[in-house]
Protein backbone atom coordinates (compact mmCIF):
# COMPACT_ATOMS: atom_id res chain seq x y z
CA UNK A 1 0.00 0.00 0.00
CA UNK A 2 1.59 3.11 -0.92
CA UNK A 3 0.92 6.74 1.23
CA UNK A 4 -0.61 9.59 0.20
CA UNK A 5 1.55 12.22 0.33
CA UNK A 6 1.77 16.02 0.49
CA UNK A 7 4.51 16.20 -3.03
CA UNK A 8 1.01 13.68 -4.92
CA UNK A 9 -0.84 16.73 -3.67
CA UNK A 10 1.12 19.64 -4.74
CA UNK A 11 1.54 17.96 -7.90
CA UNK A 12 -2.11 18.29 -8.50
CA UNK A 13 -3.40 20.98 -7.01
CA UNK A 14 -1.23 23.32 -9.94
CA UNK A 15 -1.11 27.90 -10.60
CA UNK A 16 -4.39 28.20 -12.56
CA UNK A 17 -3.45 29.36 -16.09
CA UNK A 18 -4.46 33.29 -16.75
CA UNK A 19 -5.77 32.65 -20.43
CA UNK A 20 -9.25 30.71 -18.89
CA UNK A 21 -12.61 30.81 -17.67
CA UNK A 22 -15.30 28.87 -15.67
CA UNK A 23 -15.53 26.03 -18.20
CA UNK A 24 -11.60 25.60 -17.95
CA UNK A 25 -12.39 23.96 -14.60
CA UNK A 26 -14.85 21.27 -14.71
CA UNK A 27 -18.79 21.12 -15.12
CA UNK A 28 -20.59 19.11 -12.29
CA UNK A 29 -23.66 17.99 -11.14
CA UNK A 30 -24.68 16.23 -7.92
CA UNK A 31 -27.50 14.58 -7.13
CA UNK A 32 -29.35 14.10 -3.80
CA UNK A 33 -30.94 15.19 -1.10
CA UNK A 34 -34.50 14.51 -0.57
CA UNK A 35 -37.14 15.61 1.58
CA UNK A 36 -35.25 14.80 4.65
CA UNK A 37 -31.85 14.68 3.84
CA UNK A 38 -31.28 18.13 2.55
CA UNK A 39 -28.18 19.47 4.24
CA UNK A 40 -26.11 16.26 2.17
CA UNK A 41 -26.37 18.26 -0.73
CA UNK A 42 -25.88 21.37 0.52
CA UNK A 43 -22.63 20.22 2.51
CA UNK A 44 -21.95 18.03 -1.29
CA UNK A 45 -22.89 21.02 -3.40
CA UNK A 46 -20.85 23.38 -0.82
CA UNK A 47 -17.66 21.30 -1.06
CA UNK A 48 -17.80 21.40 -4.92
CA UNK A 49 -17.95 24.77 -5.24
CA UNK A 50 -15.50 25.86 -2.79
CA UNK A 51 -13.05 23.35 -4.40
CA UNK A 52 -13.24 24.98 -7.24
CA UNK A 53 -15.34 23.55 -9.63
CA UNK A 54 -16.10 25.87 -12.37
CA UNK A 55 -20.01 25.01 -12.16
CA UNK A 56 -21.79 23.09 -10.02
CA UNK A 57 -25.64 22.58 -10.67
CA UNK A 58 -27.49 20.72 -7.53
CA UNK A 59 -30.29 17.96 -8.82
CA UNK A 60 -32.08 17.96 -5.27
CA UNK A 61 -35.92 17.85 -3.98
CA UNK A 62 -37.40 21.30 -3.98
CA UNK A 63 -37.96 21.59 -1.00
CA UNK A 64 -34.40 21.97 -0.88
CA UNK A 65 -33.85 25.03 -3.14
CA UNK A 66 -34.20 27.59 -0.76
CA UNK A 67 -31.94 26.39 1.83
CA UNK A 68 -29.32 25.80 -0.84
CA UNK A 69 -29.27 28.90 -2.30
CA UNK A 70 -29.63 30.67 0.84
CA UNK A 71 -26.14 28.82 1.80
CA UNK A 72 -25.04 28.64 -1.49
CA UNK A 73 -25.54 30.99 -4.40
CA UNK A 74 -22.98 30.03 -6.75
CA UNK A 75 -25.07 26.51 -7.33
CA UNK A 76 -27.83 26.21 -10.17
CA UNK A 77 -30.98 23.78 -9.22
CA UNK A 78 -32.93 21.50 -10.38
CA UNK A 79 -35.84 18.80 -9.56
CA UNK A 80 -34.36 15.76 -8.95
CA UNK A 81 -37.71 14.33 -10.39
CA UNK A 82 -37.81 16.03 -13.57
CA UNK A 83 -36.68 13.19 -15.98
CA UNK A 84 -35.87 15.36 -18.57
CA UNK A 85 -34.14 18.29 -17.13
CA UNK A 86 -32.35 15.77 -15.39
CA UNK A 87 -30.98 13.46 -18.26
CA UNK A 88 -30.44 17.32 -20.19
CA UNK A 89 -28.06 18.24 -17.28
CA UNK A 90 -25.85 15.02 -16.56
CA UNK A 91 -25.31 15.28 -20.73
CA UNK A 92 -23.58 18.61 -19.94
CA UNK A 93 -21.51 18.03 -17.38
CA UNK A 94 -18.31 16.00 -17.57
CA UNK A 95 -18.15 14.95 -14.04
CA UNK A 96 -21.97 13.21 -12.06
CA UNK A 97 -21.90 12.55 -8.10
CA UNK A 98 -25.30 11.22 -6.93
CA UNK A 99 -26.60 9.38 -3.79
CA UNK A 100 -25.88 12.07 -0.60
CA UNK A 101 -29.05 12.24 1.13
CA UNK A 102 -30.58 10.49 -1.97
CA UNK A 103 -32.40 7.85 0.18
CA UNK A 104 -33.15 4.91 -1.19
CA UNK A 105 -37.39 4.71 -2.43
CA UNK A 106 -38.71 4.42 -6.03
CA UNK A 107 -38.10 8.13 -7.04
CA UNK A 108 -34.38 7.44 -5.25
CA UNK A 109 -33.81 4.42 -7.95
CA UNK A 110 -35.61 6.22 -10.56
CA UNK A 111 -33.19 8.92 -10.73
CA UNK A 112 -29.97 6.31 -10.36
CA UNK A 113 -31.57 4.59 -13.46
CA UNK A 114 -31.72 7.57 -15.39
CA UNK A 115 -28.37 8.42 -14.49
CA UNK A 116 -26.99 4.84 -15.05
CA UNK A 117 -28.89 4.65 -18.70
CA UNK A 118 -27.55 8.09 -19.85
CA UNK A 119 -23.90 8.77 -18.61
CA UNK A 120 -21.32 8.25 -21.07
CA UNK A 121 -17.41 6.16 -21.28
CA UNK A 122 -15.98 9.48 -20.97
CA UNK A 123 -17.98 10.53 -17.93
CA UNK A 124 -16.66 10.68 -14.28
CA UNK A 125 -19.36 8.82 -12.14
CA UNK A 126 -18.94 9.53 -8.34
CA UNK A 127 -21.27 6.98 -6.66
CA UNK A 128 -21.90 7.84 -2.80
CA UNK A 129 -24.00 7.34 0.16
CA UNK A 130 -27.38 6.11 -0.87
CA UNK A 131 -26.64 5.10 -4.44
CA UNK A 132 -24.10 2.84 -2.85
CA UNK A 133 -26.75 0.75 -1.26
CA UNK A 134 -28.97 1.25 -4.31
CA UNK A 135 -26.89 -0.71 -6.35
CA UNK A 136 -25.93 -3.55 -3.84
CA UNK A 137 -29.99 -3.86 -2.75
CA UNK A 138 -30.89 -4.05 -6.45
CA UNK A 139 -28.02 -5.78 -7.92
CA UNK A 140 -27.81 -2.88 -10.56
CA UNK A 141 -25.37 -3.14 -13.58
CA UNK A 142 -22.82 -0.75 -13.68
CA UNK A 143 -22.62 1.62 -16.76
CA UNK A 144 -19.31 2.32 -18.83
CA UNK A 145 -18.09 5.28 -17.04
CA UNK A 146 -15.20 6.52 -15.40
CA UNK A 147 -17.05 5.40 -11.85
CA UNK A 148 -15.62 6.03 -7.89
CA UNK A 149 -17.18 4.49 -5.15
CA UNK A 150 -16.74 6.36 -1.76
CA UNK A 151 -18.44 3.91 0.72
CA UNK A 152 -18.04 3.79 4.43
CA UNK A 153 -17.21 -0.15 5.83
CA UNK A 154 -20.57 -0.61 6.50
CA UNK A 155 -21.75 0.50 2.52
CA UNK A 156 -18.66 -1.36 1.24
CA UNK A 157 -20.27 -4.37 3.63
CA UNK A 158 -23.46 -4.28 1.52
CA UNK A 159 -21.67 -3.43 -1.89
CA UNK A 160 -18.95 -6.18 -1.97
CA UNK A 161 -20.29 -8.61 0.60
CA UNK A 162 -17.06 -8.69 2.67
CA UNK A 163 -17.49 -8.53 6.50
CA UNK A 164 -16.23 -5.26 7.99
CA UNK A 165 -13.76 -7.79 10.13
CA UNK A 166 -12.73 -9.48 6.52
CA UNK A 167 -12.13 -6.26 4.81
CA UNK A 168 -8.62 -6.95 3.92
CA UNK A 169 -6.43 -5.45 1.28
CA UNK A 170 -6.25 -8.47 -0.86
CA UNK A 171 -10.35 -9.10 -0.93
CA UNK A 172 -11.03 -5.79 -1.40
CA UNK A 173 -8.64 -5.00 -4.31
CA UNK A 174 -10.50 -8.46 -5.95
CA UNK A 175 -14.14 -6.78 -5.79
CA UNK A 176 -12.44 -3.01 -7.23
CA UNK A 177 -11.26 -5.39 -9.97
CA UNK A 178 -14.40 -6.83 -10.60
CA UNK A 179 -16.52 -3.49 -10.19
CA UNK A 180 -14.01 -2.07 -12.48
CA UNK A 181 -14.16 0.78 -10.51
CA UNK A 182 -11.88 2.86 -8.27
CA UNK A 183 -12.71 2.55 -4.68
CA UNK A 184 -12.40 5.00 -1.78
CA UNK A 185 -12.78 3.00 1.06
CA UNK A 186 -13.71 5.46 4.30
CA UNK A 187 -12.65 4.85 7.84
CA UNK A 188 -9.40 5.57 10.26
CA UNK A 189 -6.67 5.58 7.39
CA UNK A 190 -9.00 5.18 4.36
CA UNK A 191 -8.10 3.00 1.27
CA UNK A 192 -7.82 3.77 -2.06
CA UNK A 193 -8.26 0.79 -4.99
CA UNK A 194 -7.41 1.97 -8.15
CA UNK A 195 -6.66 0.06 -11.24
CA UNK A 196 -3.03 0.80 -10.63
CA UNK A 197 -2.42 0.62 -7.36
CA UNK A 198 -3.61 0.87 -3.47
CA UNK A 199 -3.01 4.09 -2.11
CA UNK A 200 -3.15 4.74 2.22
CA UNK A 201 -4.57 7.65 3.76
CA UNK A 202 -2.53 8.24 7.13
CA UNK A 203 -4.25 11.66 8.32
CA UNK A 204 -7.66 12.47 9.72
CA UNK A 205 -8.49 10.77 13.36
CA UNK A 206 -11.84 10.88 15.36
CA UNK A 207 -12.53 14.69 15.33
CA UNK A 208 -14.24 14.14 12.02
CA UNK A 209 -16.61 11.53 12.97
CA UNK A 210 -19.67 13.73 12.23
CA UNK A 211 -23.10 13.57 9.57
CA UNK A 212 -21.92 14.93 6.95
CA UNK A 213 -18.49 14.62 6.57
CA UNK A 214 -18.64 11.72 3.84
CA UNK A 215 -21.22 14.01 1.80
CA UNK A 216 -18.29 17.03 1.80
CA UNK A 217 -15.89 14.61 1.26
CA UNK A 218 -17.96 13.26 -2.10
CA UNK A 219 -18.24 16.96 -3.58
CA UNK A 220 -14.40 17.31 -2.94
CA UNK A 221 -13.48 14.45 -5.14
CA UNK A 222 -16.57 15.19 -8.09
CA UNK A 223 -14.75 19.08 -8.26
CA UNK A 224 -11.12 18.11 -8.04
CA UNK A 225 -12.23 15.30 -10.85
CA UNK A 226 -14.15 17.40 -13.10
CA UNK A 227 -11.20 19.61 -12.89
CA UNK A 228 -7.77 18.15 -12.96
CA UNK A 229 -7.18 15.78 -15.82
CA UNK A 230 -5.55 12.53 -13.48
CA UNK A 231 -8.63 10.50 -12.08
CA UNK A 232 -6.43 9.43 -9.94
CA UNK A 233 -4.18 11.85 -9.00
CA UNK A 234 -7.21 13.90 -8.22
CA UNK A 235 -9.62 10.97 -5.95
CA UNK A 236 -6.29 10.89 -4.23
CA UNK A 237 -5.46 14.72 -3.79
CA UNK A 238 -8.96 15.80 -3.18
CA UNK A 239 -9.01 12.53 -0.42
CA UNK A 240 -6.13 14.13 1.40
CA UNK A 241 -7.22 17.34 1.42
CA UNK A 242 -10.20 16.74 3.41
CA UNK A 243 -8.35 14.67 6.13
CA UNK A 244 -5.61 17.47 6.19
CA UNK A 245 -7.84 20.66 6.59
CA UNK A 246 -9.61 18.10 9.24
CA UNK A 247 -6.39 17.70 11.17
CA UNK A 248 -5.17 21.40 11.41
CA UNK A 249 -8.64 22.19 12.84
CA UNK A 250 -8.96 19.38 15.36
CA UNK A 251 -5.05 21.00 16.77
CA UNK A 252 -7.60 23.83 18.35
CA UNK A 253 -11.03 21.80 18.15
CA UNK A 254 -12.54 18.73 19.57
CA UNK A 255 -14.80 18.71 16.99
CA UNK A 256 -14.69 19.23 13.59
CA UNK A 257 -17.82 20.27 11.33
CA UNK A 258 -18.04 19.53 7.83
CA UNK A 259 -18.69 22.64 6.69
CA UNK A 260 -15.60 24.06 8.67
CA UNK A 261 -12.88 21.93 6.33
CA UNK A 262 -15.58 23.65 3.37
CA UNK A 263 -14.66 27.14 4.33
CA UNK A 264 -10.53 25.79 4.61
CA UNK A 265 -10.71 24.33 1.11
CA UNK A 266 -9.64 27.77 -1.05
CA UNK A 267 -6.91 29.01 1.57
CA UNK A 268 -5.86 25.19 1.85
CA UNK A 269 -5.74 24.81 -2.06
CA UNK A 270 -3.89 28.12 -2.79
CA UNK A 271 -0.84 26.61 -0.08
CA UNK A 272 -0.61 23.58 -2.36
CA UNK A 273 -0.67 25.36 -5.10
CA UNK A 274 2.30 27.56 -3.79
CA UNK A 275 4.48 24.41 -2.82
N1 LIG B 1 -27.31 16.09 7.12
C1 LIG B 1 -27.74 15.11 6.31
O1 LIG B 1 -28.66 15.27 5.52
C2 LIG B 1 -27.06 13.79 6.37
C3 LIG B 1 -27.42 12.78 5.49
N2 LIG B 1 -26.77 11.61 5.39
C4 LIG B 1 -27.19 10.67 4.32
O2 LIG B 1 -27.89 9.63 4.93
C5 LIG B 1 -27.89 8.48 4.08
C6 LIG B 1 -27.52 7.27 4.89
O3 LIG B 1 -26.12 7.26 5.21
P1 LIG B 1 -25.56 6.81 6.60
O4 LIG B 1 -24.10 6.65 6.43
O5 LIG B 1 -26.00 7.78 7.67
O6 LIG B 1 -26.29 5.43 6.93
P2 LIG B 1 -25.86 3.91 6.70
O7 LIG B 1 -25.38 3.65 5.31
O8 LIG B 1 -26.93 3.06 7.19
O9 LIG B 1 -24.54 3.75 7.62
C7 LIG B 1 -24.60 3.74 8.99
C8 LIG B 1 -24.49 2.30 9.50
O10 LIG B 1 -23.22 1.77 9.14
C9 LIG B 1 -22.49 1.39 10.31
N3 LIG B 1 -21.05 1.59 10.13
C10 LIG B 1 -20.09 0.66 10.29
N4 LIG B 1 -18.90 1.15 10.00
C11 LIG B 1 -19.07 2.43 9.66
C12 LIG B 1 -18.18 3.46 9.25
N5 LIG B 1 -16.87 3.28 9.13
N6 LIG B 1 -18.70 4.68 8.95
C13 LIG B 1 -20.03 4.90 9.04
N7 LIG B 1 -20.92 3.94 9.42
C14 LIG B 1 -20.44 2.72 9.72
C15 LIG B 1 -23.13 2.19 11.40
O11 LIG B 1 -22.86 1.56 12.60
P3 LIG B 1 -23.34 2.11 14.05
O12 LIG B 1 -23.46 3.61 13.92
O13 LIG B 1 -24.62 1.45 14.29
O14 LIG B 1 -22.24 1.70 14.95
C16 LIG B 1 -24.58 2.21 11.00
O15 LIG B 1 -25.21 0.97 11.32
C17 LIG B 1 -26.84 8.77 2.98
O16 LIG B 1 -27.52 9.14 1.81
C18 LIG B 1 -26.09 9.96 3.54
O17 LIG B 1 -25.57 10.77 2.50
C19 LIG B 1 -25.66 11.32 6.28
O18 LIG B 1 -24.51 11.68 5.54
C20 LIG B 1 -25.73 12.09 7.58
C21 LIG B 1 -25.96 13.57 7.37
N1 LIG C 1 -12.18 8.20 13.44
C1 LIG C 1 -11.98 8.67 12.21
N2 LIG C 1 -10.72 8.78 11.71
C2 LIG C 1 -10.52 9.26 10.47
N3 LIG C 1 -11.52 9.64 9.62
C3 LIG C 1 -12.78 9.53 10.05
C4 LIG C 1 -13.09 9.06 11.36
N4 LIG C 1 -14.45 9.09 11.51
C5 LIG C 1 -14.94 9.55 10.35
N5 LIG C 1 -13.95 9.82 9.47
C6 LIG C 1 -14.11 10.29 8.07
O1 LIG C 1 -15.35 10.97 7.92
C7 LIG C 1 -15.99 10.55 6.71
C8 LIG C 1 -17.31 9.84 7.04
O2 LIG C 1 -17.98 9.49 5.86
P1 LIG C 1 -19.50 8.99 5.90
O3 LIG C 1 -19.67 7.93 6.92
O4 LIG C 1 -19.88 8.69 4.51
O5 LIG C 1 -20.23 10.33 6.40
P2 LIG C 1 -21.66 10.95 6.02
O6 LIG C 1 -22.39 9.97 5.15
O7 LIG C 1 -22.34 11.17 7.34
O8 LIG C 1 -21.40 12.23 5.32
C9 LIG C 1 -14.99 9.68 5.98
O9 LIG C 1 -14.18 10.45 5.13
C10 LIG C 1 -14.16 9.10 7.12
O10 LIG C 1 -12.90 8.69 6.73
MG1 LIG D 1 -21.77 8.87 3.59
Amino acid sequence: MKVITQAMVAATIKKRAVETHKGSFGKLLVIGGNAQYGGAIILTSSAAVYSGCGLVTTATHPTNFASLHARLPETMVIDFQENKALIKMIKNVNTVVVGPGLGEDSVALKILHTVFQTIQTSQHLIIDGSAIDLVATHNLKLPDAKIIFTPHQMEWQRLSTIPISDQTENKNKLTQHKLHATVVLKKHHTEIYTDQSVYQLQLGGPAMATGGMGDTLAGMIGAFVAQFSDQEAAVISATYLHSFIADNLAESQYVVLPHQIINQIPQAMSQFARK
